[in-house]
């Protein structure tokens, strides 16, 4: 398999620390290759240059495709000055990729205010900038541990933005590429899918809030007549427990922190970001950039060697097409 591409992130933060401890920890098993400055590496880090990503497939070292982003790093304090080389290091990780010379992406955190401060990022997040690089109007995020998978129906947008943001359409486009994704890439042939309603008690009928009945519940049943198996939409605040989680394969949720808060809850170590229908593999992990513990060596890598190893399986399953190898493995879920 070819190496899978690491996007450095932002330099102050923890994500050259959590890179070189997966390579570590993933030595032989998932073949990788990071892009980003060298100098920024944490001091003592044996790295070895790169000039192409099958040279990573012999490294000795953790190989790197070198890159001068022109200024030091200084953990913990991040400066605009390195916005535009972790934005570059995302797309070329996305050309890496399209051109056959990497199998997956596996981006390492950014910190959003650096990128617009210090190079007019247009984007909110990854998952916005990714759709846009490859050209999609519609992918989803979905966030997923062995406990649980969800799905935020919107994503990086304010709160008070949420209710004109959902649409029939939108919900319907979601809930389709997740159970596209769930049969593809999680080895799930028959995708049992829980959509949350917006409001407290899903609405309550109608008395706190109209959402459910006027567009979520219309959506999930033109859904159902086309033979999906759908539940809700259901009260938020009761389909997280172990048994509700028994019933399902992924929730889609209305809004980022609905989606994130149980999973975060549950397992920050080694949940996994994964965008959903993209036309490559595009995994992170599923913390931040830390930077009250950058530079100090107390990071836990456990998430991004979760998603490169997501990653990896991913990109095997689809090189082969045959059923995921790691399909089944990635459909299991414990409560
Ligand atoms: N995929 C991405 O690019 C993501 C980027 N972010 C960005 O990260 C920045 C910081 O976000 P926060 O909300 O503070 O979340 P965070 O995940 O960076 O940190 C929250 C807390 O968890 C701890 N933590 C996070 N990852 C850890 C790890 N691997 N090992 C040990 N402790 C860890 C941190 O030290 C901190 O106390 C923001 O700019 C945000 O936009 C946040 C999530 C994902
Ligand atoms: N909270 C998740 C997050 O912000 C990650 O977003 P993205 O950068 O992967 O789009």
């Amino acid at each position: 398999m070819q190496p899978i591409a690491i996007s450095c992130g932002e330099p102050a933060g923890i994500g050259p620390e959590i890179a070189v401890a997966a390579w570590t920890a993933c030595r032989g098993e998932v073949p990788m290759v990071w892009l980003g400055d060298p100098s920024h590496l944490p001091a003592g880090t044996e790295w070895q240059a790169v000039a192409t990503p099958a040279e990573a497939a012999t490294a000795t070292a953790f190989p790197v495709l070198p890159r001068d982003f022109g200024a030091p790093r200084v953990p913990g304090h991040p400066t605009p000055a390195h916005a535009q080389g972790v934005i570059d290091a995302i797309a070329d990780g996305v050309s890496l990729v399209q051109t056959g010379q990497c199998s997956a992406l596996c981006t390492a955190p950014i910190h959003k205010e650096a990128l617009i401060d210090g190079a007019d990022f247009a984007y909110p997040g990854h998952t916005e900038f990714l759709a846009a690089l490859a050209g999609r109007d519609s992918v989803v995020m979905m966030l997923a541990c062995d406990m649980l998978r969800v799905v935020p129906a919107t994503i990086h947008i304010p709160l008070t933005e949420v209710p004109s943001q959902l649409s029939a359409a939108s919900l319907t486009d979601t809930i389709l590429i997740t159970h596209a994704a769930l049969i593809r890439d999680f080895g799930i042939p028959k995708p049992r899918l829980a959509v949350a309603g917006l409001n407290p008690h899903a609405g309550e009928g109608g008395k706190m809030g109209m959402e459910e009945i006027d567009l979520i519940a219309p959506t999930l049943d033109a859904l159902r007549a086309e033979g999906l198996d759908i539940t809700g939409p259901l009260s938020a605040d009761t389909m997280f427990h172990p048994a509700a989680r028994a019933t399902y394969d992924a929730a889609i949720c209305m809004y980022h922190d609905q989606a994130l808060i149980p999973i975060k809850t549950l397992d920050f170590s080694s949940g996994v970001n994964v965008t959903l229908g993209l036309p490559f593999v595009r995994t992170s992990p599923d913390h931040g950039t830390a930077f009250d513990i950058a530079g100090t060596g107390t990071a836990d890598a456990t998430s991004m060697i979760a998603a490169l190893r997501m990653a990896a399986q991913m990109a095997s399953a689809r090189q082969t097409e045959s059923g995921p190898p790691g399909g089944v493995l990635l459909g299991q879920m414990k409560t």
